[in-house]
């Protein structure tokens, strides 16, 4: 069942997040149906709205997102379409950062940033220094950070626990991350920073591929492994 909005605050998110999926599409960064983005509902944060998994990124309507409680993911209204198979994940950056809005895409730059340094068993980052870009991310300290790279596991929600657990550790790292062969995800206070953030971060990856500067990649101690735990 397409979403039918009952306030007015819930028409105008899901007309913003159609709107800013054309866009993104249309420049080329969620090509297919690619991608995903989520915000919260102004007028009753604890609950968002998401883009319904497996569209058209380019026709995406208003009545294709789907209404879930922000900080787990679950659809809180009987009978809607399929959340994103992201949904997990926007939740949890809902949840370790307070966000309002995430975006993400398979833009080109962060996607071969995270291909290059790729992830395969544990989270890693990509170090971004000295770019006067870096100023546009929020940062506390302007001059550098570590973008990290996750393992990008086939259980979404593994992903989703590896996010939760880095934010958690790291409160003061970037508003993004990369996630291995895949794309990127950025989150703001509104859907328009989160823009913002996620244009800054893809124009950073861009500049790291550009300068052809052997990327500076750390890797983190092995995460524990979630299909074996007891
Ligand atoms: C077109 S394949 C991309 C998907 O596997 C996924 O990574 C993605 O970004 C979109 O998934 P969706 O479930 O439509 O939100
Ligand atoms: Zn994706």
């Amino acid at each position: 069942m397409s979403y039918a909005p009952s306030t007015t605050a819930g028409k105008q998110t899901a007309q913003q997040l159609a709107d800013i999926s054309r866009t993104l599409y249309e420049r080329g960064w969620m090509p297919g149906t690619s991608g995903n983005i989520s915000m919260r509902l102004p007028d009753e944060p604890g609950r968002a709205l998401i883009t319904a998994s497996g569209r058209d990124k380019g026709e995406l309507t208003a009545r294709d997102v789907v209404e879930v409680a922000a900080r787990t993911g679950r659809a809180s209204r009987p009978g809607q379409d399929r959340p994103s198979a992201e949904t997990s994940i926007h939740a949890a950056v809902y949840r370790v950062t307070g966000a309002r809005a995430v975006i993400h895409v398979h833009s080109p730059y962060a996607t071969v940033v995270a291909h290059r340094a790729a992830a395969r068993d544990a989270v890693s980052s990509v170090r971004v220094e000295r770019f006067e870009l870096l100023k546009g991310l929020g940062l506390k300290d302007p001059t550098f950070t570590d973008l990290p790279v996750f393992p990008n596991w086939p259980q979404v929600d593994r992903i989703a626990d590896d996010v939760a657990a880095r934010l958690t550790a790291d409160r003061d790292g970037p508003p993004g991350l990369l996630l291995a062969d895949h794309g990127i995800t950025a989150w703001g206070d509104s859907l328009g920073q989160a823009k913002n953030r996620l244009e800054c971060l893809e124009s950073l990856c861009q500049l790291l591929v550009l300068s052809h500067a052997e990327l500076q990649v750390s890797r983190a101690a092995q995460a524990p492994d979630h299909r074996t735990a007891p």
